[in-house]
C-alpha cells in the first residue's frame, strides 16, 4: 500500500471532538451526507473526518480507485467542519485499530469518537482486535434500514451492553470513557452504496 506523505493529515486542534467516519464510500452517497449530518449535531463533535478506506479488509472484492471514490466524496460531502481524507494511506494502515492506534498517538488530547451505521455493529465481532476498539474510544451507532434489531442483537451489542449510554446523553458521549457506545436513532435513508453499483451509476471514475 503506498503510504503517501504525512503533512496531508486533516488538522484539529486540541481537545477538539472529532468524529471518525470510516468507509469504503464507493461512491458516497446521500445516506453517508444524513449519517455526517446527524452524527455532528447529535454528537455536538467539533469536526468529523471521512476516512475513505484503502479497501474494506472484510471485503473480497476491490473497490474502485481511491483517488476517484475521494474526487466522488468531496463532491458530495461540503462543510466547513467535515474533511474527507485518505487518512489510511497516509498511514499505511487498512485494519480500524491500527489506523485508530496511530490516530491517537498523532493527535493526542483529541476527543476521538468512531462513527458507524447500525450494519456494521451487527458485524463488528469479526474486526481484527474488535475489543480493543470497544475499549479505546466511544463509538456511535447509526440507525439503518433493516438493521436495527440486528445491531442490537449482536455479539458486540451484548457484550458491551452496560457501556450504553442513553441517546438523550449523546452530546456527552466525546466525553466519556471507553467502553461507551450510543445508538443513535435518525430518520431512515434507504441508500447504498451498492445498490448505486447495481445500478451502474459509478463508474468509479470519480463521477457520478
Ligand atoms: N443509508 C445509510 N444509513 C446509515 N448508515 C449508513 C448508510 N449508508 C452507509 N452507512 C454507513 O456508512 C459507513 C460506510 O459505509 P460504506 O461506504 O460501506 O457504504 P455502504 O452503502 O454500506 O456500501 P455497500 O453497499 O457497498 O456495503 C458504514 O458505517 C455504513 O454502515
Ligand atoms: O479493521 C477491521 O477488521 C475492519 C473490518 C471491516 C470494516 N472495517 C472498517 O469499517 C469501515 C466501514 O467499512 P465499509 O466497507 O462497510 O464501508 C471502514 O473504515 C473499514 O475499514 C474495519
Amino acid at each position: 500500500m503506498p503510504v503517501l506523505p504525512r503533512h496531508d493529515l486533516p488538522f484539529a486542534p486540541r481537545r477538539a471532538s472529532v468524529g471518525l467516519f470510516g468507509g469504503s464510500f464507493d461512491p458516497a452517497h446521500e445516506g453517508h451526507v444524513h449519517v455526517t449530518r446527524h452524527a455532528l449535531q447529535r454528537l455536538e463533535l467539533d469536526r468529523l473526518w471521512w476516512l475513505v478506506s484503502p479497501g474494506n479488509p472484510l471485503k473480497s472484492f476491490g473497490p474502485a480507485p481511491l483517488q476517484a471514490r475521494l474526487t466522488q466524496a468531496r463532491k458530495l460531502m461540503r462543510h466547513p467542519r467535515v474533511d474527507v481524507t485518505p487518512v489510511e494511506s497516509l498511514l499505511g494502515t487498512r485494519y480500524t485499530a491500527d489506523t485508530l492506534r496511530a490516530l491517537m498517538h498523532l493527535y493526542p488530547e483529541r476527543r476521538f469518537v468512531w462513527i458507524m451505521g447500525a450494519d456494521n455493529l451487527a458485524s463488528f465481532h469479526q474486526w481484527d482486535n474488535w475489543r480493543v476498539i470497544m475499549e479505546s474510544l466511544p463509538i456511535a451507532v447509526v440507525a439503518r434500514p433493516g438493521q436495527q434489531l440486528r445491531a442490537l442483537s449482536s455479539v458486540a451489542a451484548r457484550r458491551y451492553a452496560r457501556a450504553r449510554i442513553p441517546a438523550r446523553s449523546a452530546p456527552l458521549l466525546s466525553m466519556a470513557q471507553a467502553p461507551a457506545w450510543c445508538f443513535l436513532t435518525v430518520p431512515l435513508r434507504d441508500i447504498s452504496s451498492s445498490h448505486l453499483r447495481a445500478q451502474g451509476n459509478w463508474l468509479g471514475t470519480g463521477h457520478l
